[in-house]
């Protein structure tokens, strides 16, 4: 298969210019299991690139493309045969997952076994050894891909849930390798994790790097614990600081050193947009387009079970129903990117989610004027800042999320000090967005009281809080996030014997 880009573009599918083939060697290589871009088979049997779902690329393609890396990552299709390209000096190397690799690997262990259990059993994990020994092949065949890559001495940074095992195993087939992980979702309690059949293998597997990094000090915290209770390693027992004071892990001769990078985004660039003409001009064309409302309200996801999304309806449902909501003065736009769509808990919660948009809008809506606008497709970037700066409140009430990158970039469009941000305390953005309304996802009456209250605020405590979100987000942006891990991890380079 011919990675040619067509032309055709549809909304969202952003589609990448037709690329080179890349030098060999490599001195900074990330590991992920997706490429930044996705091969798409157009209906005329031709294909084009586009741009991957999730806050993983966003946040780390820029600072990759940023230092000629290379990146190694499945195609996003199965049995595609593509060959390495350079993309804007950026190398991509794809790696082949055969249709029962797909099933078994990414929907299977990751996405029916991994994904729920590390987000707090929010639904029941399958257990299967199918699935397990997939990973394993899988996690394999990424180790050996990246071998063949890195240059002598360089840097490798593993990301993700999807690739554990790839540690160690780059360790024994590469040791000349500075080896980090990075886990963008969040690290579960010991209790939940020791439900794990593979558990011990998963965390020998990350203890294959120099340094492990997650989002907050909680997660550091319970693989610290982990190292120490399950795989019989001495660690330090003082508690991890956010991008300072790293706990430290001795395995064997070598120290593994754990520590907190929360994750986040282009913060200036999202800015500079959002103070576009372009931009703003289409936030006001945004507003007339849904009937120029009192007030909006937006939801931007991936359609996760995670994100909370029945959540915002039914809060909206019980608020329209109760009287407190005027159905002719509000609105609510959920964009969403569609998700992991062959997997069964993704169906029900679409089904879900569909069918109560459907009664919302049959109970209170207007020809012409439905209260819930639901999109699920994704949106080009440029349009997804405008309906930023077009919402009144911004809903994002996951039952538990890593970080949750959405939350920073609607903070990071509102240069005007406009809008207000509802924020679940389950999500890491929680941890350094302090200013927004925060609720608990699992309290329907809290979220009602806090959305109203966010829907009220007076424009001066509206203006106080965002402008402190703001310092936040512009002071620490994926840049920082990558060089505070990047750092880190050479600094113990340094010190290793
Ligand atoms: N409907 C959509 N259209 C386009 N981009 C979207 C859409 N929904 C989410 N995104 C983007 O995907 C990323 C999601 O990242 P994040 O909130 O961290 O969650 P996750 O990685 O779990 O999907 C953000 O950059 C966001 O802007
Ligand atoms: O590759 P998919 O299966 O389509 O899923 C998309 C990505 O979703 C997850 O994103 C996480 O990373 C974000 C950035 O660190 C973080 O903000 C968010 O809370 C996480 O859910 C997943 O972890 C990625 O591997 C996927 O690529």
């Amino acid at each position: 298969m011919s990675p040619g880009a067509s032309s055709s573009n549809k909304p969202g599918a952003e589609a990448v210019p037709v690329p080179d083939t890349p030098e060999p060697g490599a001195q900074l290589v990330v590991v992920a299991n997706r490429l930044p871009v996705d091969l798409e088979q157009l209906p005329d049997g031709s294909h084009k690139w586009k741009r991957s779902p999730g806050g993983l690329v966003t946040a780390l393609e820029p600072v990759l493309r940023r230092n000629k890396g290379a990146w190694v990552g499945w195609p996003g299709v199965a049995d595609a045969e593509v060959e390495p390209i350079v993309e804007d000096g950026l190398s991509l190397y794809p790696v082949r997952l055969s249709e029962r690799e797909v099933a078994d690997y990414y929907e299977g262990f990751s996405n029916g076994t991994l994904w729920p259990l590390y987000h707090d059993v929010v639904v029941k994990p399958i257990y299967d050894r199918t699935w397990w020994n997939t990973y394993v092949e899988v996690n394999r065949r990424f180790a050996e891909a990246t071998a063949e890559v890195a240059r002598e001495g360089a840097t490798v940074w593993i990301q993700d849930y999807q690739l554990q095992l790839v540690p160690k195993m780059l360790r024994m087939l590469r040791p000349d390798l500075t080896i980090g992980f990075f886990l963008h979702i969040p690290f579960p309690p010991v209790e939940i994790f020791m439900q794990l059949p593979w558990r011990a293998e998963i965390i020998d597997g990350l203890l294959g790097a120099d340094l492990v990094g997650f989002h907050l000090p909680g997660g550091a915290q319970n693989f610290l614990y982990l190292a120490n209770r399950l795989a019989g390693h001495s660690t330090t027992r003082g508690t991890v600081g956010v991008r300072s004071k790293f706990g430290e892990v001795s395995v064997g001769f070598r120290t593994v050193r754990v520590g907190a990078f929360p994750i986040s985004i282009a913060s200036a660039e999202i800015d500079e947009l959002a103070r576009s003409k372009a931009v703003k001009a289409r936030a006001k064309q945004i507003r007339a387009e849904l009937g120029n409302p009192r007030r909006i309200m937006l939801g931007v996801d991936r359609l996760d079970y995670t994100k909370g999304i029945n959540i915002r309806l039914l809060a909206l449902q019980e608020l329209l129903a109760e009287g407190r909501l005027e159905p002719s003065e509000t609105v609510f736009v959920q964009l969403a990117t569609p998700s992991r769509e062959r997997v069964d808990h993704y169906i029900q919660m679409r089904d879900e989610i569909e069918r109560n948009v459907g009664r919302i809008n049959g109970d209170y809506g207007e020809v012409g004027r439905p209260v819930v606008h639901y999109i699920h497709r994704p949106i080009p970037r440029q349009e997804l800042i405008a309906f930023f700066a077009a919402a009144d409140v911004m809903l994002v009430t996951p039952v538990r999320d890593g970080m949750n990158l959405v939350a920073k970039e609607y903070v990071a469009s509102r240069n005007d000090l406009g809008g207000a941000l509802l924020l679940s305390e389950f999500t890491g953005a929680a941890m350094e967005l302090r200013q927004a309304y925060l609720v608990n996802p699992h309290d329907l009456d809290g979220v009602k009281d806090t959305l109203l209250e966010a829907l009220d605020q007076a424009p001066a405590e509206g203006k106080r809080r965002m402008k402190a979100m703001r310092r936040q987000v512009l002071a620490h942006d994926v840049d920082r996030w990558a060089r505070s891990f990047l750092d880190a991890l050479a600094l113990g380079k340094e010190s290793r014997p």
